[in-house]
């Protein structure tokens, strides 16, 4: 909430909304913050009034601190938390400016290896690298081991979290309940090694292209060569980039000579003008292939439009016609007219079928899966079979005890699917109702008939997991990305003893693994186990525990050897930055 304020604010001062403000990562409540009134008044005063809506009130006092170092006027709230508004003035544009200009040096002075504008040597090849693929240089060996110390400092620090816990919160049975965490050792728990991705290189099954123009003005269909919200907009072809796949990629340059040979242009983010403005690819291992055109069509005609359509389906149809080396076979074509500032597909405005049946399917674990435009799926098919294995088997189903898996925030329904034959019942639920539609079509196609399914929020379908009675319950939670001070805040909220809001007993951590999704990025899916009641005398008995212990200690050592040799690296920093770990 708090980085979303200061990111909605900056893109309010510079004119425009910041690349990362309708990220897939954007959590449904950041969606919800919308600026409702912008005015001018001719004083000069209030430059922008910004509603805000399901405030986060645990986050109140850094936002209004925040927003009073930038001269807005304190904000005002709804008495029951529903919204807020923020009134900035003139004088919060200039301390805003100044503040940016200040953290921008701050920055480049501390970073030596990112030149600033005028003294970056780099070619756009390697700016282009940066920006999507910012460990590419390292060995993978290397970027697995700088992913696992985020993760092992995000489990250390909720250890370390609780041992403290606020006075506020030292109840008799808080203490009691958080007792081990004040034991010795630097981890909460078991932490594996980490685990690699199988593949490294093209391993994107989804990518979303953008449209606009290279460094010399030509139209071209790629990836910004930096970030939008420092004024950039040049877009260079993803040849070199080393996640996406080549499928993807020719289906990026044929689009290119498409667009190059049209009378539209490409639309310009900063004019807000132009028609041609995205490309999202979903090239599964099933060979199957889904293109999706967005375009800006506000300046042409019903007519106009219908005709582009046309030609579109006639371009990638001819495709399929051509000698085997350039031959491209589409499986469906989809088209998203778009009028919106936001840049990349939205789930704001319709997507219309060309051809095809507006879905692609995968394969994964031995089970068939469609994948519809708007629903999310892993995009690293073999890691993701890496990373639901190794899910059920911490699951810990015991075939002799009726069990009931929760799969919370299913998507498609991968996770239960994928485990129901080893269950008695899945509960699925999920908030987009496209993917419940998946998830229960998926259900079907696989011959899966215990399992149902909820096109809700988790948190309003509270109802049904509590109904969720049967001998052993097990919740798998895939919550969308978030960064790990997030995930720290509910590890921490599921390990304190219970309070009004969050009932029950607490939660432990029995065992942790970083498992990678995303080779050469910043990115890596954090996977916890957590446990309670009855199943904590299984981790106390757990020989496997104990001897982690000793493990636990050697790490403890090893750490504190190299900080006393000044070689740790600033976690910090590093945390700083738009990380990282989607915990599990
Ligand atoms: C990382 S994806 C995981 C999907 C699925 N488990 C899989 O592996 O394919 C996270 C999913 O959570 C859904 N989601 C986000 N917030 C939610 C909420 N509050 N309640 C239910 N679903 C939510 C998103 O729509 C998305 O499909």
């Amino acid at each position: 909430m708090f980085e979303y304020a200061k990111s909605f604010i900056g893109s309010l001062w510079s004119g425009k909304r910041s690349l990362d403000d309708e990220d897939d990562n954007d959590t449904p409540d950041q969606k919800r913050i919308r600026s409702e009134d912008v005015s001018r008044d001719g004083e000069g005063e209030t430059l922008h009034r910004i509603k805000v809506s399901n405030f986060n009130k645990n986050e109140w006092k850094k936002v209004k601190k925040y927003l009073l170092e930038l001269g807005c006027k304190p904000m005002s709230k709804a008495p029951k938390w529903d919204y807020g508004i923020i009134n900035a003035s003139v004088k919060a544009k200039d301390e805003y400016n100044k503040r940016m200009e200040k953290l921008h040096n701050k920055k480049n002075g501390r970073k030596a290896q990112k030149p600033g504008a005028e003294d970056d040597t780099r070619t756009p090849a390697e700016k282009l690298a940066d920006q999507v693929t910012p460990l590419y240089k390292l060995s993978y060996e290397e970027q697995l081991k700088k992913k696992n110390n985020k993760g092992v400092s995000v489990m250390a620090k909720l250890k370390g979290q609780l041992a403290n816990i606020p006075k506020t919160d030292r109840t008799e049975r808080a203490m009691k309940e958080t007792e081990w965490s004040r034991t010795k050792g630097r981890l909460p728990c078991k932490m594996y090694d980490p685990v690699p991705s199988p593949d490294i290189n093209g391993y994107r099954t989804k990518c979303e292209f953008t449209i606009g123009k290279d460094l010399d003005g030509k139209p071209t269909v790629g990836f910004l060569l930096g970030l939008y919200k420092l004024g950039i907009t040049a877009v260079l072809d993803p040849k070199d980039c080393l996640n996406v796949p080549d499928k993807a990629k020719r289906v990026a340059s044929y689009m290119q000579d498409y667009i190059r040979d049209s009378e539209y242009p490409v639309y310009d983010r900063v004019e807000k003008d132009g028609v041609w403005r995205t490309l999202m690819t979903k090239t599964q291992r099933t060979g199957e292939v889904m293109v999706v055109i967005q375009m800006k069509t506000t300046n042409l005609t019903e007519e106009q439009v219908d005709n582009e359509k046309k030609k579109l389906v006639e371009f990638w149809n001819g495709l399929k016609d051509k000698p085997e080396d350039e031959r491209l076979d589409i499986t469906t074509l989809l088209f998203q007219a778009w009028d919106g500032h936001s840049n990349g597909m939205t789930d704001k405005a319709p997507v219309e079928v060309l051809t095809g049946d507006g879905i692609v399917h995968e394969e994964l674990l031995g089970c068939k899966f469609r994948i519809s435009s708007s629903a999310f799926f892993q995009i690293n098919t073999p890691a993701a079979e890496v990373l639901y294995t190794k899910c059920a088997e911490w699951c810990r189903i015991n075939k002799d005890r009726k069990t009931t898996l929760l799969d919370l925030c299913c998507g498609t329904g991968t996770i239960g699917i994928t485990m129901a034959k080893s269950v008695d019942r899945v509960i699925g639920i999920e908030m987009v109702p496209e993917a419940i539609e998946d998830a229960k079509l998926n259900a079907s196609i696989n011959n899966i008939t215990n399992v149902t399914y909820y096109a809700n929020k988790v948190e309003d379908r509270i109802d049904v997991i509590g109904d969720a009675t049967n001998e052993d319950v097990v919740a798998v939670l895939d919550p969308p990305s978030c960064d790990s001070r997030q995930a720290l805040g509910n590890f921490y909220t599921l390990c304190k003893a219970s309070s009004k809001r969050v009932q029950g007993e607490a939660f432990r951590p029995s065992r942790a693994m970083t498992i990678d999704l995303f080779p050469h990025t910043d990115h890596c899916e954090l996977m916890v186990e957590f446990v309670r009641g009855e199943y904590l005398k299984d981790l106390e008995q757990d020989e496997d525990a104990k001897a982690a212990e000793k493990l636990i200690q050697d790490k403890q050592k090893e750490v504190e050897e190299k900080e006393a040799n000044g070689e740790n690296e600033n976690e910090n920093e590093n945390e700083s930055k738009d990380d990282t770990s989607d915990a599990k």
